[in-house]
């Protein structure tokens, strides 16, 4: 027989990675081959005509996993009974911006949907901001729904899954082994150029890829620097944030979320529950392993010098950021 559709809420849907996030999840890349969907978009009134066309397209690939679609500029009804919401939805970084700049601009949109969610949304829904500061808005929206006691805080994520994926890509580039090969990486933090890509416990087929890359210089002043800065070099590059990228990595969150990481370790932005020394309640990027739709910080790992000083400078900048909306928050 079977299985019932779920429901999936996308904020953003006329955008750059809503163009190439929703075909993926109607063909059954996020949630699996045999499970259905129904499409719930959420986008700005002006970006309905927009969101029609997408619509348009999705109807074209007959896609036997798409049980239904509807398309709202209303975020009541776009969470409806969600079990899983991808808020993609703010204004992007432009050329010269940093993350910050869109702090107070992009976070009132999230105490608008952190109320929806929290008074619509299936109980069990699974939440993943993208939309940046995405940690930030998190946090917002997290904060905002516990009012309403029916979501629990720890459903509410922010996406360090694409920094993750960029720190894999430079790590077997470097070391010249599959990208498949590599476990264990960490992106401790925010997702912003303070994040910490922390590869001392990665693996390679059994064997410790720091020490066949043996180049702490090439840590400090190559890798760091190029997974912490990529998001700026792709605006510089394309004169857009990155966009299919974002979607993959929006994809393999939920994926490994719903579906499992069988036993692997990846990153998510997830409210700390003070391990680690990170204050409760903080979305950071922690290393988890996913079962049964639930996530497990992985525990134990030794926190040398140079590692707690960056985990601190990208802990400072969060709760900076979280001053900075605390008068949102009421
Ligand atoms: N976390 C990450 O790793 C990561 C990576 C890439 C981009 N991003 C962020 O994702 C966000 C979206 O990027 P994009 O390139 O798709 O932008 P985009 O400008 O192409 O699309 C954004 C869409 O959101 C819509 N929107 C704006 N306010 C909204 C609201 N209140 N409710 C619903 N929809 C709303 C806009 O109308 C637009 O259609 C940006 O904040 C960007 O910085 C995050
Ligand atoms: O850097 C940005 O502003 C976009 C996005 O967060 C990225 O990392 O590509």
């Amino acid at each position: 027989m079977s299985k019932a559709p779920v429901r999936v809420a996308v904020t953003g849907a006329a955008g750059q990675i809503g163009y190439s996030l929703l075909f993926r999840i109607a063909s059954g890349e996020m949630l699996g081959k045999d499970q259905p969907v129904i499409l719930q978009l959420l986008d700005l009134p002006q970006a309905q005509k927009a969101v029609k066309g997408v619509m348009m397209e999705l109807e074209d690939c007959a896609f036997p996993l798409l049980a239904g679609m509807i398309a709202t500029d209303d975020p009541n009804v776009a969470f409806k009974d969600a079990k899983v919401a991808l808020l993609v939805g703010a204004r992007p970084r432009g050329p010269g911006m940093e993350r910050k700049d869109l702090l107070t601009e992009n976070a009132k949109i999230f105490t608008v949907q952190g109320a929806a969610i929290g008074q619509y949304a299936d109980p069990d829904c699974k939440v993943l901001v993208v939309g940046n500061p995405c940690n930030t808005n998190a946090y917002i929206a997290k904060e905002v729904a516990q009012k309403f006691g029916r979501v629990p805080a720890k459903n509410f994520t922010g996406m360090l899954r694409l920094d993750h994926n960029r720190a894999l890509s430079q790590l077997a580039s470097k070391s010249g082994r599959e990208v498949s090969s590599l476990k264990n990486l960490v992106v401790w933090g925010n997702h912003s150029p303070t994040m910490y890509a922390d590869y001392r416990f990665v693996t390679s087929n059994g064997d410790g890829v720091k020490g066949l890359i043996n180049d702490e210089a090439w840590n400090r002043d190559v890798f760091l620097p190029t997974v912490g800065k990529r998001g700026a070099a792709i605006i510089e590059a394309r004169g857009l944030s990155s966009a299919a990228s974002a979607a993959n990595a929006a994809i393999d969150h939920i994926r490994d979320w719903v579906l499992g990481s069988k036993g692997e370790w990846v990153t998510m932005g997830i409210p700390s529950d003070g391990s680690y020394g990170i204050p409760e309640g903080i979305i950071y990027g922690f290393p988890v392993t996913t079962e049964n739709g639930e996530y497990k910080i992985v525990q134990g790992l030794e926190i040398d010098e140079f590692s707690r000083e960056r985990m601190t400078h990208t802990l400072n900048e969060l709760l900076e950021e979280r001053e900075g909306v605390k008068d949102l928050l009421g």
